[in-house]
């Protein structure tokens, strides 16, 4: 649906080039819900904003539905852009326009009567659940109530494409959910492809099936996103990730690491399950079969894309190979057995 191939975008800021994308190829697939996320900076406002040409890249090329972005301009690109909505940080409404008169707007704009543009808009009000408000001022609504106008707005002219663009950062955390379920549940009624622009991870989570991971205008990592979160490349994926997915040590514990194998010491393990075997009790098994104690000392378990991903680091006690067999059965249990170090044995 999104063809984004070699993509560059040079901004002039006082008399110097600034380069803010640097070559950005992606592929949204229609129908999908695809995050870009990145930190303060990375120029994923410009990237998305390329998408739909309200800016212009500097080379490169972006189809949308089959159609050339880049070969249009005037009424060719006011057309194409019908296909695209999009959705903004802060919201852009009109405050002398009620619920139902920022809904109707696009349609106003594109040449529809009054009467004819609020009919059409009132369907769109409902879907976001803003019936009862549809006569409100922008003024008196919530954050939560402001995007959902926002989202409804860029439905009017029934576009194909979704642009969010930092959509629920301005919002709290439930807020914030109740507007990433409310985007799933019209992507999925309405067919539509989402691309949702972010730096948070948890809203890459919540929602998204596919992610690219933008650092100073390069792509440095794309793929499903339990792949991304589970086993990240680049040093900033690993950044954004740990947001969500703690695969930190506690301070006490890494003070404590040797490394080595000195006599006296246990070794500290860390167990990942994904998928199906996060809910076997693969611990409590191996503790039962080989003479050994596995004592947690860190546990976490995320649902990642509705699939569960265990991180648990234990501390492995027992003899030198009834440690190391009950490790090898575990890996064999399709679970991960990295140890990290060794720390000495109490008392
Ligand atoms: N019109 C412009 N002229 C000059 N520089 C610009 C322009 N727009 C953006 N930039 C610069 O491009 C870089 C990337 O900005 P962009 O807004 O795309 O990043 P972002 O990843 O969306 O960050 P944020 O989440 O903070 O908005 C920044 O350094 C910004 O200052």
């Amino acid at each position: 649906m999104i063809e984004v191939d070699g993509l560059t975008k040079v901004f002039r800021r006082d008399g110097e080039e600034v380069p803010v994308l640097r070559g950005v190829s992606l592929q949204v697939a229609r129908g999908e819900i695809f995050g870009v996320i990145g930190r303060s900076g990375a120029g994923k406002s410009t990237l998305v904003r390329c998408v739909n040409l309200l800016e212009r890249p500097t080379s490169g090329r972006v189809r949308v539905a089959g159609r050339d972005m880049t070969a249009l301009d005037g009424a060719g690109l006011r057309e194409a852009r019908r296909d695209i909505g999009m959705i903004f940080q802060h919201f852009n409404l009109l405050s002398s326009r009620t619920v139902l008169g920022n809904v109707a707007l696009p349609l106003e704009l594109a040449g529809r009567s009054r009467e004819e543009s609020r009919r059409e808009a009132a369907p769109l009000v409902e879907l976001v659940g803003l019936s009862a408000l549809a006569g409100r001022y922008p003024a008196e609504l919530s954050g939560g109530q402001k995007q959902r106008v926002g989202i409804a707005r860029a439905l009017a002219s029934r576009p194909e494409v979704l642009l969010c663009d930092e959509a629920t950062s301005a919002l709290d955390p439930e807020t914030t959910q109740s507007i990433l379920a409310l985007l799933k549940d019209i992507q999925q009624k309405l067919g539509l492809t989402v691309v949702l622009i972010t730096h948070e991870m948890q809203v890459i989570q919540a929602v998204c099936e596919r992610v690219a991971v933008l650092d100073r205008g390069e792509v440095v990592e794309q793929g499903p996103v339990f792949q991304v979160f589970t086993a990240p490349r680049s040093e900033v994926t690993r950044g954004l990730v740990r947001d969500v997915v703690d695969r930190e040590l506690p301070p006490w514990l890494r003070a404590r690491l040797a490394a080595g194998a000195p006599a006296g010491t246990s070794p500290i393990v860390r167990i990942i399950f994904t998928g199906p075997s996060a809910t076997t009790p693969v611990i409590a098994q191996a503790v039962r079969r080989f003479d050994v104690l596995l004592n947690i000392v860190q546990g976490h378990v995320d649902y990642i894309q509705g699939q569960p991903y265990g991180n648990i680091i234990v501390e492995a006690e027992g003899a030198p190979a009834a440690v190391e067999a009950a490790l090898a059965w575990i890996r064999g249990q399709d679970l991960q057995a990295e140890i990290l170090g060794h720390v000495a044995r109490d008392g």
